[in-house]
């Protein structure tokens, strides 16, 4: 589709609004042409007849017009304002919709900042348009039109001169708005590379005071904003020729209406009130014009932003929305034959891996780092389709189905654990807002929060700052684990869940998970061997496949990779009670 019919599409459903603004901006337009039609009246008739009396009827003419033609505009620009931000909204929301429901290799490809810049920046520079240019451009539009039909009537060769003078400024107007355009679109580009780099860079500052790069950083951002100056300077001087290019015409065009107009009078075939009229006309007709030309510049600016945004609605999306829910589910969870690299990159991750897991049976994942551990549960929550194998829950291929009605019975919690910045009470509930005062305190107890809450001075209300950096990571991940329990729900996933955690701390959080894991179909990723050794299966995972898998008996009895691993992390003392 088109960016005309784009944007038509988006303007549909306020054709109403558009009718009422369409009909205001007529009337305004009649109230334009009034004036200059009595102020020829004033020369013919009041001066020249000598009636004095009606002069009083003729300001008062020229006055109401004046009044009509303000308040019935506003009307228009009011209605429009409305409908700008309406439109401007639903794009806004029609793209971030889309974001949400494409797949996650799309985040690991493109640049936050890029995304943010959409949509933040090249919205904002649609709205601008929306709300200034456009309800302008009708006015302008309507007056042009009304002046240039008025003129034609009552003296149609200063109407031809008005328009062929107005065409040959047009045109290279045009011109210069599509070079503009091109301009602008790099520039675009530019911007947002900037803001990504500054994003990233106030984002990492701990990073950067570290390792004191600082000095690099700001040359970087020195070169980028050099880069985008020059080229910034170059579009504003395009712009500034095509204002000179109007006040050229500006002159040109009295002067030559002037002229012919002039010998009309002097030939008898108007009187000198048509000349006034139609010189009166000339910046009625000009103005719009001239903003039309130098709106059409803006306008030719803005379409790279609205090419950004309109980008998003062609997003793919993970999977269909008509696909049907997963109803209530059991957690019997199958992966076979597991094959995946990450798109864009040659490595194969996974090699034909498959772990199956009974209904309210816990399985570890164990293995070295790099192995394919999170992979895996990325796979298993739908947010990687794998190349090759299946997976199935409760025998229903995840894929066939709304994943997004089974991950809401998932229960995960992982290395990085994302905090809202706003109060503990809101990250908590942030799995199930509606839970009771009872359950928060049980699965805060549950997840060895409830010390911690009690010393803060506003407890629950606590702001936890931008991603929970107020927070230890041991204390994140108490919180991201209280939020999983409070959720109860059926399949429970920790990857590295309690590896931030002090050893003390780790064991008693284990102990509450203990009671909580029963009943639940439950996958740990773990390095630390103790945390999965109570587990119905142990899956040791080695470069993309599973080396080793039975329990935690079994697997030191084989005397293979578990077991070095597990001599390796452990006393002496206990390799003397292995052995
Ligand atoms: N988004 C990604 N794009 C490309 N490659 C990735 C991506 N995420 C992970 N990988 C690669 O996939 C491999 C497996 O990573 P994964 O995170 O699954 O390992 P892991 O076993 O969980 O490791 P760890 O125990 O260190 O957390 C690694 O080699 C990693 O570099």
């Amino acid at each position: 589709m088109n960016l005309l019919t784009i944007t038509l599409q988006h303007f549909k459903p306020y054709w109403r609004k558009l009718s009422l603004a369409l009909f205001f901006s007529l009337v305004g337009g009649a109230f334009t042409i009034l004036p200059p039609i009595l102020v020829g009246k004033l020369v013919d008739e009041v001066i020249g007849d000598k009636a004095i009396a009606f002069i009083l009827w003729i300001v008062f003419g020229i006055l109401a017009a004046f009044l009509g033609k303000a308040v019935f505009e506003s009307l228009q620009e009011f209605v429009q304002v409305k409908i700008g931000f309406d439109v401007i909204t639903d794009m806004q929301i029609r793209a971030f919709k889309r974001l949400h429901r494409t797949p996650m290799s799309f985040f690991s490809t493109t640049p936050r900042g890029d995304m943010l810049y959409r949509l933040t920046h090249d919205v904002e520079s649609i709205q601008n348009l929306n709300n200034t240019v456009v309800p302008r451009i009708l006015q302008q539009v309507i007056s042009a039109v009304a002046a240039f039909i008025t003129v034609f009537a009552i003296y149609w060769p200063a109407a031809i001169v008005m328009f062929i003078v107005f065409a040959i400024y047009i045109f290279p107007s045009f011109k210069l708005g599509k070079t503009m355009r091109k301009m602008s679109a790099v520039q675009r580009d530019m911007s947002a590379d900037m803001y990504q780099h500054l994003q990233e860079s106030i984002e990492s500052v701990r990073l950067v005071r570290t390792y004191q790069t600082q000095k690099d950083e700001i040359a970087t951002q020195e070169r980028k904003l050099a880069n985008w100056k020059t080229y910034s300077i170059r579009a504003a001087l395009i712009g500034k020729v095509n204002w000179r290019l109007g006040n050229l015409f500006n002159i040109a065009t009295p002067g030559v209406v002037m002229l012919i107009g002039g010998l009309a009078i002097w030939q008898g075939n108007i009187t000198i009130g048509t000349l006034v009229s139609c010189l009166n006309f000339i910046p009625i007709m000009f103005q719009p014009v001239r903003s039309l030309a130098e709106n059409a510049l803006t306008i030719q600016q803005a379409i790279p932003a609205l090419q950004r945004i309109y980008e998003y609605f062609d997003l793919p999306e993970e999977h269909e929305q008509s696909l049907p829910d997963f109803g209530l589910v059991r957690g019997k969870i199958a992966l076979h034959n597991i094959g995946f690299s990450y798109p864009g990159s040659e490595k194969q991750v996974l090699k034909g891996v498959s772990v199956s897991v009974e209904e309210g049976k816990h399985i570890g994942i164990v293995g070295t780092s790099g192995g394919g551990k999170s992979t895996l549960i990325q796979i298993l929550l739908g947010l990687y389709e794998p190349e090759k194998g299946s997976v199935t829950i409760d025998g229903k291929d995840l894929f066939k189905y709304n994943r997004n009605s089974f991950r809401r019975q998932v229960g995960v919690v992982s290395q990085e654990t994302f905090l809202l910045n706003s109060t503990l009470r809101n990250n908590l509930l942030y799995g199930k807002p509606d839970a009771t005062m009872e359950e928060l305190e049980e699965a805060v107890e549950a997840a060895g929060l409830k010390e911690l809450i009690d010393s803060l001075e506003d407890k629950y209300e606590t702001i936890v700052g931008e991603r929970g950096l107020k927070l230890s990571g041991g204390q994140r991940q108490r919180v991201a684990l209280a939020r999983a329990i409070l959720r109860q729900p059926p399949v429970l996933i920790f990857d590295e869940a309690t590896s931030s955690l002090d050893g003390e701390t780790e064991e008693k959080v284990q102990e509450s998970l203990e009671q909580l894991i029963p009943g639940r179909t439950t996958i740990t990723i773990a390095h630390r061997l103790i945390t999965v050794r109570k587990a119905d299966t142990i899956l040791l995972l080695d470069q993309g496949m599973v080396a080793e898998q039975g329990t935690h008996e079994e697997l030191l009895a084989l005397k293979g990779q578990y077991y070095q691993l597990y001599r390796a992390q452990y006393s002496e003392l206990e390799k003397e009670m292995i052995g």
